[in-house]
């Protein structure tokens, strides 16, 4: 795939905390509809290259290319571009489920996101709780509206790590489906994962990442 092409590009990314080298060498490129899947053990850098690529890290050296360009998530194009579901949220204790998302939607330019808001909050399981404010919800019904605030946005790359946490067996599902229809519409697709069954479903290829020394 030619780094032109390529909906993300990283190059030689290297990233350290304090002296101690993370990631080192890391060399990777995303096609618009593909997903790239991050495996590896515990502590092997998957959340770092994550937070690197969001602009969370500060790589110590290397290239991440959006669409051709530097990435840089103080853009308005990144902003718009590139959904992220990183850690759990912090949600507002005050807003309920459905208000969450119409105010993200409504952030990200949609002025009537109503059928959208609804249609996502079934898709994910969670139109009857549709009113219910953050704390009075399950913590993997936490996790669905969370999953849910990156599909109410535009997006062309969706960056999650370890989107099956917290998930039952058939939020697990529902997830790789998901996922496969957002490939189908263009979307490109970086995700650390845990789940080989999740990884199997989804990713096209797949990164593994290891501890260094
Ligand atoms: N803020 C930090 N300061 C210092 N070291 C850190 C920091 N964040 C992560 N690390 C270290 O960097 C390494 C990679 O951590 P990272 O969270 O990227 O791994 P991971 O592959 O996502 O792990 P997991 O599978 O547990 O989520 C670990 O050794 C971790 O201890």
């Amino acid at each position: 795939m030619s780094k032109a092409t390529a909906r993300l590009a990283v190059t030689e990314l290297q990233h350290k905390y304090g002296d101690r080298p993370v990631i080192e060498g890391l060399t990777f490129t995303l096609a618009a509809g593909q997903a790239i899947a991050l495996v590896g053990p515990n502590g092997a850098g998957k959340t770092t290259v994550l937070k690197c690529i969001v602009g969370a890290a500060e790589p110590a050296a290397g290239v991440i290319l959006l669409d051709g360009l530097p990435i840089d998530e103080r853009s308005e194009t990144v902003r718009r571009d590139v959904a992220t579901l990183l850690d759990d949220l912090d949600f507002f204790p005050d807003l309920t489920a459905a208000e969450h998302l119409d105010l993200l939607a409504r952030a990200h330019g949609n002025p009537t996101p109503e059928d959208l808001v609804d249609t996502v909050l079934d898709d994910i399981g969670l139109l009857s709780a549709a009113d219910q404010l953050p704390g009075s919800l399950s913590s993997g019904q936490r996790r669905r509206l969370a999953l849910a605030t990156t599909l109410v946005r535009p997006r062309k790359l969706l960056v999650l790590d370890e989107p099956e946490a917290r998930l039952d067996t058939a939020g697990v599902t529902w997830l790789a489906d998901r996922l496969a229809a957002e490939k189908a519409t263009g979307t490109a697709i970086l995700f650390a994962s845990h789940d080989p069954a999740l990884v199997e479903a989804v990713a096209d290829t797949t990164v593994t990442l290891t501890p260094l020394p």
